[in-house]
């Protein structure tokens, strides 16, 4: 089973316009509501693949309400710890014509500590049946710097692998905790480590003890480095569509190889690739196209050239 911890979840509102112009007023079809936050994606996209997850979450006001009532409706298996503070909203405005989409992601609101105690709680009762631990997406500000160390620790501990995906600060911790993985993308490995080049950043994770980088590079693909390699995977024209949660299934489809025991670094870029440009092709995050097994065929992979688009970063 692939466990997923989503320590600030949202209650995603996604609106496609034909054209988003700042400044002017729009008209659209109904938005769509789901129950997001990055892990609770990465459950998502995995469940659909037939993958066996279960998303540890909180939730809490109205928008906890909504947010608990899709996802209830989602099938996807979950467990969602009630808190006091609203559930925080993330909106993405999807421009149709250029192929963009706009974001403004809340900040959320820290939960109380009783509250952060019963979703650990959560997270150790669920880890014996777990074969990978993925603890994805921003913390609340606020949240206990020993959250995630002792999430990561309690996991090894148990012998459960972890994958991670968040930013900031959270990244360095979690690197030293004892992640297996981590996804960052250009931007967050360079405000997290300081290192101006975002391969050498990677390295500096690597040798903090991280067994693998999946850097994510948005239109470029994504690296895999490793303490032997770097390698490259990109499609030769890059997908428009809707890139948001395009790094959740990338996380997605590593936790589904490393749950059947997969660890070959190319295996996962492959695949991580594959269904992050799958993600970009459909309309809400959390889900991927089933073209994605056509789109892994397609990929080209090669040993890293560092050549970097501005817009990459
Ligand atoms: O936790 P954050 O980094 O703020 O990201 C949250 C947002 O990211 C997404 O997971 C997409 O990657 C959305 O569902 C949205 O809620």
């Amino acid at each position: 089973m692939i466990l997923t911890v989503t320590p600030n979840p949202a209650l995603d509102l996604t609106w496609h316009l034909d054209r988003l112009t700042p400044g002017e007023t729009h008209r659209a079809d109904a938005g769509a509501a789901q129950a997001g936050g990055k892990g609770l994606n990465v459950a998502r996209v995995a469940h659909a693949q037939g993958a066996s997850v279960l998303a540890v979450s909180t939730a809490g006001g109205r928008t906890g309400i909504e947010l608990a009532a899709e996802l209830a409706a989602s099938g996807v298996p979950h467990r969602l710890v009630p808190v006091a503070a609203a559930t925080r909203r993330s909106i993405a405005l999807v421009d149709q014509e250029l192929g963009d989409t706009t974001i403004v992601n809340e900040r959320g609101v820290n939960p109380t500590d009783a509250e952060w105690v019963t979703l650990v709680g959560e997270v150790v009762d669920a880890l014996p049946g777990a074969q990978v631990l993925v603890i994805s997406g921003s913390l609340p500000p606020g949240a206990p710097e020993t959250l995630l160390p002792l999430l990561i620790g309690t996991a090894r501990d148990a012998g459960v692998p972890v994958i991670a995906d968040t930013s900031g600060p959270a990244l360095l911790l979690a690197a030293d905790a004892g992640a297996s993985v981590l996804k960052p993308n250009a931007a967050e490995l360079v405000e997290a480590t300081g290192i101006a080049d975002p391969v050498d950043g990677a390295r500096s994770l690597i040798a903090r003890g991280v067994d693998l980088v999946l850097l994510s590079l948005g239109a470029d693909g994504m690296l895999a480095v490793t303490a032997s390699d770097v390698r490259h995977a990109r499609l030769e024209t890059p997908l428009t569509g809707n890139p948001t949660g395009a790094g959740d299934a990338a996380v997605a489809a590593c936790a589904v190889l490393y749950a059947d025991g997969v660890r070959d670094p190319e295996t996962i870029l492959r695949r991580a690739t594959a269904w992050s440009a799958a993600a970009v092709l459909m309309p809400l995050a959390g889900e991927i196209s089933d073209d994605w097994e056509a789109l892994e065929q397609r990929l080209l992979v090669a040993p890293f050239t560092p050549v970097f688009r501005e817009d990459s970063l």
